[in-house]
């Protein structure tokens, strides 16, 4: 791999010649597949049998490595939300969540968070009864982290888009801010080639600063006392232990400690001035890409101020409703636990969001662009009531209210293509919900001779060709 010169002379100078090297020869290797399991999708999984199996990534507990890559678009559990395919060092967020937010419910954001990555892990690592809101201020990225999210199934979830300048009305609302910062992406040269392309001195300044600035803004929005998580993958200081040092200084904020065994062979703080706690990951040392990670805590003392007051719930919203208390009653008895949630009602559209977040919810509204919130169960259309796909990708769905009908891989192809599909003649009538190795697919209606397809046309598998040799996680037996 051709590396820019003056990258190679800073990253030379950082690292000493003999590490330089390695890392140097490491960029030729092949990059290592790993991808991270939804246990909520995949209760019992059988890791060991998968195709490809390469074993676990250390520092998560649902990551894996794969000895190659799969053919992840034509994979149905891919599309179903089972498992995300995530470049292993960023996995190691886990531990920082794990030792410092544990078991105590949280309110999180994770304010650069598309395509989703971090956002999805976090909201599995997160203890239950926390809320995850997930912002990307990049309107079509954001459309991309919705989808990943509903796939992932957890009705805790808020997405918004937004500027970090915007949360500034949210003043000491969140226990936890993950910040993945735009950077200039010096660890994914292996990766991604656009990154190597676009690396320049001026574009570390540019990152730097910028960073900053995104910290700076979120800042008043961390409660006292609260976490930041900060991270980025590239290996320079600017962007790096000197932003860490920083944030540390201009908001009297503590570097934390992560506990992480010797074997798994990270590497400290690289500035020689002083000392604190930060994480690399560096792709000769680990099976992984290049990432940094340091996490601070936000004084306490600000906790005598008047905190960030939330809004009172506005009780259920009915924007221009089209739905009578019957339909909302029958969207209701489609849920597992209905009394955790509360229905929505926004012109024709029903969705489910937990109660106890409400006031969350009212005042994120109020502040942000929200784009989804919950878990959107329905479409009011005169007397039908159409079952959207979040439903069917969401956990909180009982498995007794829709029929379901087991398809074969072809089948669950044509599905995520969107093309017509036609059920067996014992099939009932009505809406469906496809199941791929008992995984929910996605709703049909079926009208005997074919079934209409509820796939959304936006998330559809768009390539006309099957490859020849399908590598999936796992076949139907
Ligand atoms: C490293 S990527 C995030 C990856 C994501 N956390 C994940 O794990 O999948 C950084 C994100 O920051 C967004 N971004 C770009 N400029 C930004 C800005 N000025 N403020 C906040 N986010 C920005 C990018 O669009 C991108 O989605």
């Amino acid at each position: 791999m051709e590396l820019p010169v003056s990258f190679a002379d800073r990253t030379r100078s950082l690292l000493g010649d003999e590490e330089y090297n390695k890392l140097a020869d490491a960029l030729n290797d092949e990059q290592p597949v790993s991808i991270r399991l939804n246990e909520a999708k995949l209760p019992n999984a059988s890791f060991g049998l998968f195709h490809g199996y390469a074993g676990p990534v250390p520092w998560s507990s649902t990551g894996f490595y794969l000895d190659r890559r799969l053919t992840f678009t034509f994979d149905p559990l891919f599309h179903a939300g089972c498992y995300y395919v995530q470049e292993a060092s960023s996995m190691f967020v886990e531990q920082a969540l794990k030792q410092y937010v544990g078991e105590t419910p949280a309110v999180m954001l994770d304010l650069c968070a598309a395509p989703g990555g971090k956002s999805t892990h976090a909201r599995s690592v997160l203890p239950e009864g926390s809320l995850l809101v997930a912002n990307e201020v990049i309107r079509n990225r954001s459309q991309i982290l919705a989808e990943n999210l509903t796939k992932w199934g957890h009705p805790g979830v808020v997405v918004t888009n937004n500027d970090p300048a915007d949360f500034s009305d949210l003043e000491d609302f969140f226990d936890v801010i993950l910040t993945d910062v735009p950077c200039s992406g010096e660890g994914m040269f292996r990766k991604d080639p656009v990154a190597v392309s676009e690396w320049s001195p001026a574009n570390v300044d540019i990152c730097w600063i910028r960073q900053r600035r995104i910290i700076s803004d979120v800042w008043p929005s961390l409660k006292p006392g609260g976490l930041l998580i900060y991270s980025t993958c590239t290996y320079n200081i600017k962007e790096n232990e000197r932003n860490i040092r920083w944030i540390r200084d201009e908001f009297d904020a503590e570097v934390l400690p992560v506990d992480v065994p010797g074997v798994w062979n990270l590497t400290g703080n690289l500035i020689d001035e002083e000392y604190f706690p930060v994480y690399r990951f560096l792709p000769h040392r680990t099976r992984g890409e290049g990432f940094f990670l340091a996490v601070l805590r936000k004084p306490e003392e600000g906790s005598m101020k008047i905190r960030y007051k939330l809004i009172p719930a506005q009780g259920m919203k009915r924007v221009a409703s089209g739905v009578s208390k019957e339909q909302l009653d029958v969207a209701r008895g489609w849920l597992l636990s209905p009394d955790d949630y509360e229905l929505s009602v926004n012109g024709t559209n029903i969705t489910a969001f937990p109660k106890e977040y409400l006031p969350e919810l009212s005042s994120l509204q109020q502040s942000l662009r929200v784009i989804q919130a919950g878990v959107a169960l329905t479409e009011v259309k005169g007397k039908d009531l159409i079952p959207n796909h979040a439903l069917a990708m969401s956990y909180i769905l009982r498995n007794d209210v829709f029929p379901r009908e087991e398809v074969p891989y072809e089948q669950a192809i044509a599905y995520l293509r969107k093309e017509a599909i036609v059920l067996s003649g014992e099939a009932p009538r009505g809406y469906v919900l496809l199941t791929y190795m008992n995984i929910p697919l996605g709703f049909v209606k079926n009208i005997g001779n074919r079934a209409n397809n509820l796939y959304p046309q936006e998330w559809r598998i768009r390539s006309g060709y099957l490859p020849e040799e399908i590598l999936i996680l796992c076949n139907q037996s």
